[in-house]
């Protein structure tokens, strides 16, 4: 139960903090529920402080919003969540041993401390810490929800993980934040490990090989660093944009990268905008990305956000009705990561009060998230960025003119108010220059239709639906 308040927790302060503070402070925190505590397990002493320091207000806040007088004793101490004993060892061996601990080990600011890990846990030989795998064994292909935003990219991460070095090589997926390029990363390792135990798959955030490169340099050990690098069998390089403006690991990876795909070693890029279009890196550096294959992923449709909500709450074991994820899913549009937060936020509701799951329910536990969602995209602001995009005149979204110039981004922003808001037929229809509903219907039709024949105006509509939504 305090896991899921837990993670509802922290989606909220993933959301309301900068990345890097995120990640460097929020992330590596454990977490166990005690009796009615909340014991947060800090890696050392100086991420205690800082996080009760900035933090701990916040989080006690959170809590007593979502859990009410149920809410936990929040306790905060140096140290790591006690490893469970393992059932079958066996299983674990040479597998897929890393969990939260090891991410934890990693941490920056990890001065010397190592969390307790049971004996039975396997380590990589002789790999120092920074080369650990880090794979996040709960995202795999199993778990990963298909749709049509995700279909390519989904079947050539597959493709990599059948053959890996030699099916597309370097794989490198971009998208806006959240959608899911993390996940698939995660899950091309672990299957490419689930085959082959030995093979070395290595992940890390492009922060953190930044780092470690830094560090290594300050310990006369680059070269040692260097021929760890070399040496794995797949390299994960989450979020490859943080390279900008950092030349000399950019050419630390220049030719880490050459090496490795030299040797047919497997690698996989992600990054948040096309490799072209990626600021303060090389250009040597960003046509080598796209030597292999370069896939987007797109923000999912409303059916596979129904079936991404579904499939999150039955790992969780928890009853959501269909028409609640339906709602959920119908409000909620841009990010994966968004709609996992409102799940884990129903969840902690449901289970803290103990009332039944609704529609009406969910609008209360989500209000905060729901009213930013509408705050965000209005009409006006999709007729101004659709104007702008077509380089066409505002008033033009209201005018009379049927010249297939304005009609048509006519036409696709009346789809986007459809998609994209809860207005109402008719209050689009009186937005666009008191037009009838039926010729917002006529438009939304029209534009599905276009969507599936022409890829312009497909990647047109994702255009502007992900500049609308982030
Ligand atoms: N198709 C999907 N099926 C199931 N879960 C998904 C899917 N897409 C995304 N998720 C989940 O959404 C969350 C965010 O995904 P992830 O971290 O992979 O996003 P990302 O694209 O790497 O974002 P960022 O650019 O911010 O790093 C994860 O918990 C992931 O499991």
């Amino acid at each position: 139960m305090s896991d899921s308040l837990w993670q509802a927790c922290l989606e909220t302060l993933q959301r309301e903090l900068p990345s890097q503070q995120y990640n460097m402070w929020v992330r590596p925190l454990q977490v166990q529920a005690i009796n009615q505590d909340l014991v947060l397990y800090a890696p050392n002493k100086f991420v205690l402080d800082w996080v009760r320091d900035k933090y701990a207000d916040r989080i006690n806040e959170l809590l007593k919003e979502m859990a009410g007088d149920k809410s936990p004793n929040l306790k905060m101490e140096v140290g790591s969540k006690p490893v469970a004993p393992i059932a079958n060892p066996k299983l674990e061996l040479g597998n897929k041993p890393q969990g939260q601990a090891v991410g934890q080990n990693n941490h920056p600011l990890n001065n010397g401390f190592a969390p307790q890990r049971s004996n039975n846990v396997a380590h990589l030989g002789q790999t120092p810490p920074s080369l650990r795998s880090n794979l996040r064994e709960n995202y795999t292909f199993d778990n990963f929800v298909e749709g049509k935003s995700n279909q390519l990219a989904r079947a050539a991460a597959t493709q990599v993980a059948d053959n890996p070095g030699t099916a597309f090589n370097p794989l490198f997926l971009y998208g806006s934040t959240g959608l899911g390029k993390t996940h698939l990363m995660h899950a091309v390792g672990n299957e490419i490990r689930e085959r082959n135990p030995d093979a070395k798959v290595v992940y890390m955030h492009s922060e953190r090989f930044v780092q470690d490169m830094v560090k290594a340099i300050q310990t006369n050990s680059i070269e040692e660093w260097k021929r760890h690098y070399r040496s794995v069998d797949a390299l994960l390089i989450d979020d490859i944009q943080f390279f900008a403006g950092k030349e000399r690991s950019q050419e630390e990876f220049f030719h880490t990268f050459n090496a490795l795909l030299e040797g047919n070693h497997q690698v996989i890029l992600t990054s948040d905008r096309y490799p072209k279009e990626i600021e303060g890196v090389e250009e040597r550096l960003k046509s080598r990305f796209g030597w292999g294959l370069t896939i987007i992923i797109e923000p999912p449709e409303l059916e596979t956000r129904v079936a991404i909500l579904m499939k999150k709450a039955q790992e969780s074991n928890f009853d959501l009705p269909h028409e609640v994820a339906f709602f959920i899913a119908k409000r909620l549009r841009s990010n994966v990561r968004d709609l996992e937060g409102a799940l884990n936020r129903v969840i902690a509701n449901a289970n803290f009060t103990g009332k039944a799951v609704t529609i009406d329910f969910a609008k209360e536990a989500l209000r905060d998230m729901l009213a930013l969602q509408e705050k965000l995209v209005t009409i006006d602001n999709i007729q101004k960025t659709v104007a702008e995009y077509y380089k066409i005149k505002l008033v033009d979204m209201s005018s009379k003119s049927r010249s297939r110039s304005v009609a048509r981004p006519r036409q696709i922003a009346m789809a986007l108010a459809k998609e994209l808001t809860n207005h109402s037929l008719p209050e689009i229809g009186a937005a666009f220059g008191g037009r009838d509903h039926t010729t917002v219907l006529h438009a939304c039709r029209k534009v599905n239709d276009l969507r599936e024949e022409n890829h312009d105006i497909k990647e047109d509509f994702s255009n502007l639906v992900r500049t609308l939504s982030s």
